[in-house]
C-alpha cells in the first residue's frame, strides 16, 4: 500500500492511498480518516460508498465528517467507486451513469466488465482486509454509510451482513435499482438479462426475499432532481413498514442532490452510527 497523502486534520490523520488490487486487477485509491486515539487502541470504523461520477474526493473533500469522527472516535474510509486504468472497459458512449465511476458495487459476471468490475468483493473483502492491517481498525465494530449509487450499495451490503455492519444508513440512496433507469443500465451491463440475479443487488428486493436489519436512517432531499426518476424512497419505506424493519426516513425540504445536502445531514448519520458502534444492541 503506497500513501498518495497525509494531512493533520482535528487532531487526527486524513490520509490517501493506493495499492494494486488482486479483486479489481487495477490500481484503486482510497482514502482513511483516523480520529485522534490512545496508542494501541482499535476504533471503529464507518464506510462510506460515493455516488455515480466520484472517486475517493468528492466526500474526503466536501463531506464535512472529520469533526465530528475526531469527537466521536470513528475511522471514516472512501473507496472509489470503479476500477480504472489501462484496459478497464468504460460506457460505450462514456455516460456517466455505467462503467468508470459507476461500478454499482457488484461483480459484474458480463463481458467485458467481468475481469475489473468487482467492486462488490473490493468493498466487502479485500479493502476491509486491508485497512484492518494498516490501520487501528476493530473489525467487530464497523458500520456503513452511502449516497445515491452508494447508499444502493451500503444498503444492499447492509442488508446481506447484518451481523458485520452496526449500523446502515444512506443519503439519497437508488433503494430498488430493478425499478429505475438507471438500475436497469447497470444491472443489465453488469450482470445481464436475468431479473432473478438481481435481486441480491436491490435493497427493496433484498427486503422482500428475507433480508433483515435491526434500523435503517435515510435522509432525502425533497427538491432532489433525481427523486422519483431513480431515487424512489416510498418503495423502502413500503418494503420496510411490510417487513417491520425500522425506518426513519426524512424528506429535507428544498435539499437536492448535492454534497450541501450531505454534508447538512453528515453529522446526524455520524451521530447516529456511534450510538451503534459503542453500545452494543443500541435501539
Ligand atoms: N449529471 C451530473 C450528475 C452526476 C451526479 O449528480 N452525481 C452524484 C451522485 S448521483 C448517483 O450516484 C454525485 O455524487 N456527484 C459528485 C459530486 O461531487 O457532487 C454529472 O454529470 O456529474
Amino acid at each position: 500500500m503506497e500513501t498518495v497523502s497525509t494531512n493533520r486534520a482535528f487532531g487526527g490523520v486524513q490520509g490517501v492511498y493506493r495499492h494494486a488490487s488482486a479483486v479489481t486487477g487495477t490500481d484503486m485509491t482510497f482514502s482513511v480518516y483516523v480520529p485522534p486515539h490512545e496508542a494501541g487502541a482499535t476504533l471503529p470504523v464507518v464506510w462510506y460508498l460515493s455516488g455515480l461520477t466520484c472517486t475517493h474526493a468528492n466526500v474526503t473533500d466536501k463531506g464535512e465528517y472529520r469533526r465530528l469522527c475526531a469527537e466521536l472516535g470513528l475511522i471514516f474510509v472512501a473507496p472509489d467507486t470503479s476500477p480504472r486504468g489501462e484496459g478497464v472497459p468504460d460506457d460505450p458512449d462514456g455516460a456517466y451513469d455505467f462503467g468508470l465511476g459507476a461500478g454499482f458495487y457488484v461483480d459484474a459476471t458480463q463481458q467485458p466488465f467481468a475481469q475489473h468490475y468487482r467492486m462488490w468483493s473490493y468493498v466487502t473483502q479485500e479493502l476491509p482486509a486491508l485497512v484492518a492491517a494498516h490501520f487501528p481498525a476493530d473489525p467487530d465494530r464497523q458500520s456503513i454509510m452511502g449516497h445515491s449509487m452508494g447508499g444502493h450499495g451500503a444498503l444492499t451490503i447492509g442488508l446481506t451482513f447484518p451481523d458485520r455492519y452496526k449500523a446502515v444508513s444512506a443519503f439519497a440512496p437508488i433503494v430498488a435499482p430493478s425499478q429505475v433507469p438507471w438500475g436497469h443500465k447497470a444491472l443489465g451491463g453488469y450482470l445481464g438479462d436475468d431479473r432473478a440475479a438481481w435481486r441480491k443487488h436491490d435493497a427493496v428486493a433484498l427486503i422482500e426475499d428475507g433480508a433483515r436489519l435491526p434500523a435503517l436512517l435515510v435522509d432525502q432531499g425533497a427538491a432532489d432532481a433525481f427523486l422519483e426518476p431513480q431515487l424512489r424512497p416510498g418503495l423502502l419505506r413500503a418494503a420496510c413498514d411490510g417487513a417491520g424493519i425500522p425506518l426513519t426516513l426524512t424528506l429535507r425540504d428544498g435539499y437536492d442532490h448535492s454534497y450541501y445536502f450531505i454534508a447538512t445531514f453528515m453529522g446526524d448519520h455520524l451521530r447516529w452510527h456511534a450510538a451503534r458502534l459503542t453500545q452494543q444492541g443500541a435501539a
